[in-house]
Parts: structure tokens; C-alpha cells; sequence
């Protein structure tokens, strides 16, 4: 992914880690004060119903009592047992019925009128209920609820049941269940009732909050406007919303550090990696006498997803600190075994030199790996020679372990920019070693008469002395060469014989060398 898109994601996900946890804050806030105040009104909704049954209890009691007390029909004595049962706080009235005809109330004798409506419904234990209940002689005209056995009637003032319940102004609303309603308060949108009487619900609309309570064939409706839960609301967002926005500032500072990290040439490198962008080329070695192309040193390349090559040396000394250059050797042997395995099995004398890091020198991990995939190829060991720094000689011992294990596989072994470190020299003669590869800063001195010219013919002659080949870096011109000859260095590579190319304009330069020039010797060793 391009660092324009990395950024563009990165914003996207910051934006989003910052509006995702206080959205969820509000909306889990809201949905909390919602659940609170729908858990009020259920709790009102209920108390509604045990207001009403009780209230009925009260009525049915009465009615036993009345009925029960056998006293002659309108006799003082029966108005004042009537009129002493109508102490009870819901009881208004009690009214005597014969024939359809009120005789007495617990007021007194009345002219015999017709009663008032005929029953809307019965409850459970057989209580006729009309509702609302109205007539002249029982309850003077006033809309009451008329609860009815026998010949009696007792009136209720249908507000006390809901007056009583609430007090914070809540709408209520209670109704036989499947039946009509027998008392409001606060009356609710009648469209909405008539809505959840029908299919009984607890919920929220556009302005109002409702809940219901269903129980002993009654059933009760609270509602509050959706206003009124505005203050548990602010109270709820002042406990959710700094959490809300600590968890935005933590997924937001996550975001930025891993974008960062994404940004940074190490997590550049890290995803070039995963997605295994390197690419090898490989520059001609020469044997200089000759003018035979021995072989090839494989150089890496880190082909970014635009097309663009970077440099190794702008790379390798971050992936040898991070450790990255471990993956990145494995991804040049696979590249070198996929690439010029053919050419290798075809041509023996045709040999590969591999860059190896210090860490791959220091423990030798790679060896086996090197020796299965070559196994697998058909290559033979002789035919990779392994190219080390001098960075790689820290832990001499440890490189002297892996250098001598590689040589008993077949392996040729090479020190790399060689004088331009600052190791001793006394490791030389102990180290098991094929090559020096004399550094192209000697290599440019060369006829220039510098101070560092004379340093070349000496690092010549002790490769010589060691029994070393010399392998001269970085030839751009045929003076240089014809120097380097004449001092004896055995094999030589630079930009007078070729660039580093890919493994087809390789392959193509080696078999025109090899049909003009001919074949090295298959086996380069400079010591058993
Ligand atoms: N651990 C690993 N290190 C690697 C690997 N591949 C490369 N490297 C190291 O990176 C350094 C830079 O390499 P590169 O940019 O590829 O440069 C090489 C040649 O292109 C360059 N060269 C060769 N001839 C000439 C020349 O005539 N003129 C000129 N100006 N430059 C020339 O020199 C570099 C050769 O490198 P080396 O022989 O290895 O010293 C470099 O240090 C590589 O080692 C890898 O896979 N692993």
C-alpha cells in the first residue's frame, strides 16, 4: 500500500476510533435512561393494578357486607349500613336496584328512577363493571365507575385510582384487559393508546415513552413525554461520555503509533518483507587473464509496490540492526535457486556468490537451509560461494565454526570489502577462506598515485601469502585492470565487464562470454 493511501487509511481510522466510542457513549447513555425510565413506568403501570384490584376488593367486600346484612330494603337502618360502607376512601355511593329502579342510596330514600347503564363487562370473581358509570340519582351526573352485584351498585370515582399512583405527572391509563378502559389520567395520544390496547407493548415513539403491566385480567399503560428523561440522560453521559472520549484518545493514539510504525522505514521494510519485494541482480565475475565469466555475485534490490528500486545500501544496515536481513537473505537464496538453478545445473563451472550478514555468519543458521534447497535444485554446494564482511568476524570463533562448516558442505568462502574494516589482520591466516574481495575504494587508487595507492599491492601479496585468491571490486576501466593483472589478482568484477543486470540479461552475457571466451574450471578452490 502507498504511503498516501497508509495516511489516508490512518485518518479514516482515527476519525472513526474517535466518533465509535462516543457515539456508542451517547447512544449506550440514552438507551441506559431510556431503561430507566421504561423501568419506572412498568413499576407504575403495576401499582396501577394493585390500585384497582384492591380498589375492587374493597367494592366486592362491601357489596358481601350490604348484601349480607339481611335488613329490610331502604330502612333507615339499611341507608346507614350502606351510608357506614361508604367510609372507605374509593367507595363514593352505594345504590339499591329493584326492578331496574334506584330505590335508595347511601344518601337515603330516592324516587324510584331508572338505573343508570347496563354492566360493559365482568371481572373474574363476577363483578358487573360499567364504566364510566352515569346517572342523576347515583353519583349526581358525575362520570363514575359503577360496580355492581345483586341489587346493589357501588360507585368509584375512576381519578382515584390513578391520582393516587403517581405523582410526577405521569399519563395512566387503566383498562380491563381486551376490555374498555375504565380510568385515565393525563390522557395519552388517543391514536397511540388505541395502538398498544390492541397490541400491548412497551416502547418509545417520536414524543412519548410507554410501558405497560399486565396482570389479573387488567391492563395498565404509564407514559412520560420523551423530555423527561433528559436529565438522567445528562447524567448518564457525564459518567459514559469521558469514558467514551478516553477510549476515542486511546484508539486514536493507537492509529497514529501504528501508522507511524507503518510509516517508519522499519515498518516499511517490515511489510516489504511480508510481501517479499526484493529482487535480485547479478553482476559478472571475471577471471581477468581470461576474460572468462566465472560466475556472478547476486546483489539484492528492494523493488517498492511503485516500481522504484531502492538501493541496498540505503536498506542493509537498517535490516542488519532490526534483523529483517535475515528474511531478506533467505528471499535472495530462493530468488538465485528460481532464477539461475537451470543455468547452474547446466553450466558447473558457473558459480553464484551470496552476500551473507554477520548475524547469518555468527550462528550459520542458514547452512542447512542452503544445503536443502540446493539438494532440492539439483545445484551443487560449489557453486554458491559466500560472500562475509568483515562485520560478520566479531564472534571469531562462532565465524570460524560457520565459515569451516560451509567449506566441508562445498562452499567457497569470500571476505567482502576487504581493508575497509577494522578487524585485526591476525584472524587472516586462521580463518578457513577461499577470497579476499579487495574494496573499490583500493580499486579506485589505482594510477592515481594517492597515499592509499600502496595499500593494493600489499593486501595482493598477502592474499598471495595466505594462499588466497584476490578478487578486485568495482573495475571501471582497462588500466585498472591491466594493473590488477599484472599484480597477479585472479578475478575482478565492475562496470568494465557489467552492471548488475536481472537473471536473464545474466544468463544471456554468460553464454555469449562462454562462447567466445570458453569455461572456467569447475571447481575454484583456493586451498583442499
Ligand atoms: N547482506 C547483503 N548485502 C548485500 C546484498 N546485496 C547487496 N548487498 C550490499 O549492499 C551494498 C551495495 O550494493 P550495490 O548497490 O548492489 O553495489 C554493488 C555493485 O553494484 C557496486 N559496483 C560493482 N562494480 C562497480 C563499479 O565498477 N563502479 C561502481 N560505482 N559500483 C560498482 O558495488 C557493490 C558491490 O558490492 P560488494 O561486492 O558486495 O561489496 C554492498 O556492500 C553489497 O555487499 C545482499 O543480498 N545481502
Amino acid at each position: 500500500m502507498k504511503s498516501r493511501h497508509v495516511v489516508l487509511l490512518s485518518i479514516a481510522m482515527a476519525i472513526a476510533g474517535a466518533a465509535i466510542p462516543l457515539a456508542a457513549a451517547a447512544y449506550l447513555s440514552w438507551q441506559l435512561a431510556l431503561g430507566a425510565e421504561q423501568g419506572r413506568l412498568r413499576e407504575l403501570a403495576d401499582r396501577l393494578i394493585t390500585r384497582t384490584t384492591s380498589t375492587l376488593a374493597d367494592a366486592s367486600e362491601a357489596l358481601d357486607a350490604i348484601g349480607a346484612a339481611g335488613l329490610a330494603p331502604c330502612s333507615p337502618d339499611h341507608i346507614a349500613e350502606m351510608r357506614r360502607l361508604t367510609t372507605s376512601r374509593s367507595i363514593k355511593e352505594i345504590g339499591y336496584v329493584e326492578q331496574g329502579l334506584v330505590k335508595c342510596t347511601s344518601w337515603g330514600p330516592t324516587t324510584p328512577q331508572p338505573a343508570a347503564a347496563s354492566v360493559d363487562f365482568r371481572t373474574m370473581d363476577g363483578l358487573g363493571i360499567t364504566a364510566p358509570f352515569i346517572s342523576n340519582v347515583l353519583g349526581g351526573g358525575q362520570p363514575m365507575m359503577g360496580v355492581q352485584r345483586g341489587a346493589y351498585t357501588v360507585l368509584i370515582d375512576p381519578q382515584g385510582f390513578t391520582d393516587v399512583v403517581d405523582s410526577t405527572g405521569s399519563g395512566l391509563t387503566i383498562a380491563h384487559d381486551g376490555g374498555p378502559v375504565l380510568s385515565a389520567s393525563h390522557a395519552l395520544d388517543p391514536a397511540l393508546l388505541a395502538s398498544l390496547l390492541a397490541a400491548p407493548r412497551s416502547g418509545a415513539d417520536d414524543n412519548t415513552i410507554f410501558a405497560i403491566a399486565r396482570r389479573d385480567g387488567w391492563l395498565a399503560v404509564a407514559a412520560s413525554p420523551r423530555g423527561a428523561i433528559f436529565a438522567n440522560l445528562w447524567r448518564q453521559l457525564l459518567i459514559l461520555l469521558p469514558l467514551g472520549m478516553a477510549i476515542a484518545a486511546l484508539l486514536v493514539g493507537v492509529v497514529v503509533w501504528m501508522s507511524r510504525r507503518r510509516l517508519s522505514p522499519l515498518g516499511e521494510l517490515t511489510r516489504a518483507v511480508r510481501h517479499r519485494e526484493f529482487v535480485v541482480h547479478y553482476q559478472p565475475l571475471m577471471e581477468l587473464k581470461s576474460g572468462i565469466c566465472v560466475g556472478a555475485e547476486a546483489l539484492v534490490r528492494w523493488r517498492r509496490p511503485d516500481g522504484t528500486m531502492v538501493r541496498p545500501d540505503l536498506f542493509i544496515p537498517l535490516a542488519e540492526e532490526s534483523r529483517l536481513i535475515l528474511p531478506i537473505t533467505d528471499q535472495v537464496i530462493d530468488a538465485v535457486i528460481a532464477e539461475l538453478g537451470p543455468t547452474l545445473v547446466a553450466d558447473r563451472s558457473l558459480h553464484i556468490a551470496i552476500n551473507f550478514s554477520a548475524d547469518d555468519i555468527k550462528t550459520g543458521r542458514m547452512l542447512p537451509l542452503l544445503e536443502e534447497k540446493l539438494r532440492a535444485a539439483g545445484i551443487k554446494p560449489q557453486q554458491i560461494w559466500l560472500e562475509a564482511t568483515e562485520r560478520g568476524f566479531l564472534d571469531i570463533e562462532a565465524a570460524r565454526a560457520t565459515m569451516a562448516k560451509a567449506r566441508a558442505m562445498g562452499h567457497s568462502v569470500a571476505i567482502d570489502d576487504f581493508g575497509t574494516g577494522y578487524s585485526s589482520l591476525q584472524y587472516l591466516q586462521d580463518l578457513p577462506l577461499d577470497a579476499l574481495k579487495i574494496d573499490k575504494s583500493f580499486i579506485d587508487t589505482i594510477g592515481r598515485g594517492s597515499a592509499t595507492s600502496s595499500v593494493t599491492p600489499h593486501i595482493i601479496s598477502m592474499a598471495k601469502t595466505l594462499g588466497l585468491f584476490s578478487v578486485a571490486e568495482g573495475i571501471e576501466t582497462q588500466e585498472q585492470a591491466d594493473s590488477l593483472i599484472a599484480q597477479g589478482v585472479e578475478f575482478g568484477q565492475g562496470w568494465l565487464y557489467g552492471k548488475p543486470v536481472p537473471a536473464a540479461a545474466f544468463a544471456a552475457f554468460h553464454a555469449q562470454n562462454k562462447a567466445t571466451k570458453g569455461s572456467a574450471p569447475e571447481i575454484m578452490r583456493a586451498s583442499p
